[in-house]
């Protein structure tokens, strides 16, 4: 499991142990475990060339002592001064180990192997200003880029990204993640994260996120029957689209489901059927629906509403129906339409629901600017939860799941090309059949977001010797079970 903490509780465990420690102790544990990702990133230091830009905080000085200790190791560093000051016993250490001052603000025009972002960290308040902005703009394209703690230009809270922002390789961040790591837009500043212990006893944290192997996903044991291991009930497709309906179904198979249920109309029905005759199907009319017509369909664990069921009457009824029962109901695509339609009251009941939306179905549902969701991810997501008192899975680059008076659950895995159409119905299929199985929402959701994100890497990327090849929804499904094996 990664953690991740707010800088006001990072800065509290500081202060705790710094009251314990001699003067400097913590920054020298810092400054040495970024010099040493530095000198594993360069392979050999001697003779190596190493910018740093340095900011006039505490951050600047760590990577004045990291670059002083590379400089005492060979390497040739240079440092620019960005801040109107420097952390002076940091600067003394690193011209006595051989470190140079360059002497204008700009970056120099020599061959860079390695650059150390130190211009600010936790520290850092708002879009980067000048002369630090310049700076980030002017970095070689190539040089690989280290930060120091947190990229600048990311916010260490939020990874909100006001203006210009370092974008790193690695970022070796000290005592625990910051929330700005895990969430885009930041994360996708951040690169590859190291985290260097300080020694800091810490909290609960603010976000988290899961290795495959904190998985565990639900497994049947010698005693499962098809009942006890989690029946789904899937609503989906309609006139206009009929896909959803067959990817969701076939998903939720693949997760394994005891028993998918499915309803729908009659074309749909059949054409699922057809694909996939596991599945247990149920006509329902067109009008008219209401609770009893789902428990006319059986009785299931939990309820799948949403993929491809249009908004019009029918979707509405089907969602309240739904919503209207005891069990989990996991609401996605049209069914989130509906449901901003009929606002957070329709979610005033005693059974957990899950939320689904992309960043434009949250925007819907919060009436706010779809732009403002992506910059503001995991405000937003926390906003939804507290609004709709539901677990809310904000998909995207990095999807985030968020319940109320738990931690947000960041996912790590995934790969570009899961932006495709019908992923999401995928997403929705394997999720609900989690929640069948019992598992509680928050955890089926965000350990729905990994398998599916493994399931699609599985797919996009099936041999490592070669790049990655584009995938469709239908190749995501097929490698469920592969992600399942990829998890203890
Ligand atoms: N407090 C501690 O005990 C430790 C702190 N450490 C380091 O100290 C850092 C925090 O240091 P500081 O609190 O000094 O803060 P920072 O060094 O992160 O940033 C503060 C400086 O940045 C400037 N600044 C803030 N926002 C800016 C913006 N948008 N544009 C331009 N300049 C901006 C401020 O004016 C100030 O000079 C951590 O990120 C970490 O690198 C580590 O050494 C571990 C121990
Ligand atoms: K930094």
């Amino acid at each position: 499991m990664r953690y991740a903490h707010t800088v006001e509780k990072v800065r509290a465990a500081e202060g705790a142990q710094m009251a314990l420690l001699p003067e400097g102790t913590l920054m020298r544990r810092a400054s040495t475990g970024l010099a040493t990702v530095c000198a594993r990133l360069l392979g050999r230091v001697y003779a190596t060339r190493v910018l740093l830009l340095v900011g006039g905080g505490d951050n600047g000085a760590d990577t004045l002592y990291a670059g002083g200790e590379l400089a005492r190791r060979g390497a040739r560093v240079t440092a620019v001064l960005a801040g109107s000051g420097a952390h002076e016993a940091a600067l003394a250490f690193f011209r006595a180990a051989g470190g140079r001052v360059a002497d204008g603000a700009g970056v120099p025009e020599s061959e860079i192997d390695l650059v150390i972002d130190g211009l600010v960290g936790i520290g850092g308040r708002g879009a980067l200003r000048e002369p630090y902005a310049a700076l980030v703009r002017a970095l070689p394209p190539h040089a690989a880029v280290i930060a120091c703690d947190v990229p600048s230009g990311v916010d260490a809270d939020t990874g909100e990204v006001g203006g210009e922002a370092v974008s790193a390789d690695v970022t070796v961040t000290f005592g625990t993640l910051k929330p700005g790591l895990l969430v885009d837009p930041g994360a996708s500043f951040a690169g590859l994260v190291e985290l260097v212990d300080i020694g800091l006893d810490l909290p609960e944290a603010d976000v988290v996120a899961a290795t495959t192997a904190d998985l565990r996903p639900p497994r049947p044991t010698v005693e499962s029957d098809k009942y006890r291991r989690g029946v789904v009930g899937v609503l989906a497709g309609g006139d206009s689209y009929t896909g959803a309906a067959v990817l969701a179904v076939g998903s939720a198979l693949h997760a394994g489901a005891g028993m998918v249920r499915f309803a729908s109309t009659e074309g749909v029905v059949d054409l699922v059927r057809q694909r996939w005759p596991e599945a247990v199907t149920t006509v329902l009319d067109a009008t008219g629906l209401d609770r009893a017509d789902l428990d006319r369909v059986g009785r299931v664990q939990a309820w799948v509403a949403g993929p491809g069921l249009g908004t019009d009457a029918r979707a509405r009824d089907l969602v309240l129906a739904a919503l209207a029962t005891d069990v989990p109901v996991l609401v996605d695509a049209d069914g989130l339409t509906v449901l901003a339609e009929l606002g957070p009251g329709a979610l005033d009941r005693a059974a957990p629901t899950v939320l689904t939306p992309h960043a434009g179905e949250l925007a819907r549902l919060l009436g706010a600017e779809r732009s403002d969701i992506e910059a503001r991810r995991l405000h937003h997501v926390r906003l939804a939860a507290e609004t709709f008192a539901a677990t809310v899975l904000l998909k995207g680059s990095t999807t985030l799941v968020a319940t109320r008076g738990e931690p947000v659950r960041a996912n790590l895995t995934g790969t570009p090309w899961l932006a495709a159409a019908g992923t999401g119905d995928v997403l929705s299929g394997l999720a609900g059949t989690l929640l069948s199985a019992g598992m509680p929402p928050a955890e089926a959701a965000a350990t729905a977001a990994h398998l599916h994100g493994l399931a699609a890497r599985i797919a996009a990327h099936p041999d490592p010797r070669s790049g990655p090849n584009p995938i469709t929804a239908w190749d995501v499904l097929t490698a469920i079970p592969a992600a399942f094996r990829q998890a203890p």
